[in-house]
């Protein structure tokens, strides 16, 4: 099957520091891939690096068969690549309905409305005129990836969607992993929690220190082997 994303010899520099050495990644149409790794890793900056804001790099990033590697970012984000950031990030003067809108910048047609995010995070609806820096994390998390929703990605990147929440609150914002899987759009998922990252996506990759130390599906390595990748301490498996 033809990749829906891929990265070959994607290497990435801030200045004269690189952190990114020579990643070969793909992710298919409609599949969920996580991208797990410690403090540091480079996890956001592969995403950054994916939607155009960091340029200094080398290789190539192919999406749906076109080279992206040096399109600009507001492009990129037209060719239906949808990036939710870490920290989440809300237009702080604006309400967490007119927050959602600012997703409509992109004229890509497709199943996700106003109407279906309401869906998707019932919790939302009767805060929509409410200050988006009033609302809880959870919140604003849910306003961060219907935002990116209603740009109707074919790819929607999360980076690190769990951090500083509850395991409950997080637990409910992984749910709707499963309704995004549904309409068809791929999914990769930037985790430090490998057990919440394994569960949720069919395959994944670990990053150490800017290079992939193991990849593949969880089931074929079990938490302990992968945990070992994550921490430095084991064998190198699943390369390719
Ligand atoms: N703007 C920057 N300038 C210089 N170095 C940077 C910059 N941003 C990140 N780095 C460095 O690049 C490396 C990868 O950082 P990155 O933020 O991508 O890691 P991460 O896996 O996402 O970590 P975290 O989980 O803490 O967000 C780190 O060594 C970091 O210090």
């Amino acid at each position: 099957m033809t990749p829906l994303l891929e990265t070959s010899d994607l290497q990435t520099f801030y200045g004269d520091f690189q952190a990114l050495f020579g990643l070969d990644f793909s992710i298919a149409e409609g599949e969920t891939v996580a991208m797990i790794g410690a403090n540091g890793a480079g996890k956001s900056t592969f995403l950054r690096s994916i939607a155009g804001l960091n340029t200094q790099k080398k290789g190539t990033i192919r999406f749906a068969g076109e080279d992206i590697t040096r399109l600009r970012a507001d492009l990129i984000s037209r060719r239906g690549i949808a990036l939710v950031p870490e920290g989440r990030v809300m237009f702080p003067s604006l309400t967490v309905e007119e927050n959602l809108l600012m997703g409509l910048g992109t004229d890509r047609a497709g199943a996700w409305t106003l109407k279906k995010v309401y869906e998707l995070f019932p919790a939302l609806t009767s805060i929509r005129h409410s200050s988006s820096v009033r609302i809880s994390g959870g919140q604003q998390q849910m306003v961060a990836i219907g935002r990116a929703l209603l740009t109707n990605p074919r790819l929607l990147l999360c980076d690190e969607i769990s951090l500083g929440l509850a395991p409950k609150i997080t637990n409910d914002i992984y749910a709707c992993f499963s309704e995004i899987k549904a309409s068809g759009t791929a999914i990769m998922l930037v985790e430090q929690d490998i057990v919440r990252a394994c569960q949720a996506a069919d395959r994944f990759y670990c990053l150490l220190e800017g290079r992939i130390s193991l990849t593949g599906r969880p089931a074929d390595f079990g938490i302990e082997v992968i945990s070992r990748s994550y921490f430095g301490t084991g064998d190198h498996h699943g390369l390719a």
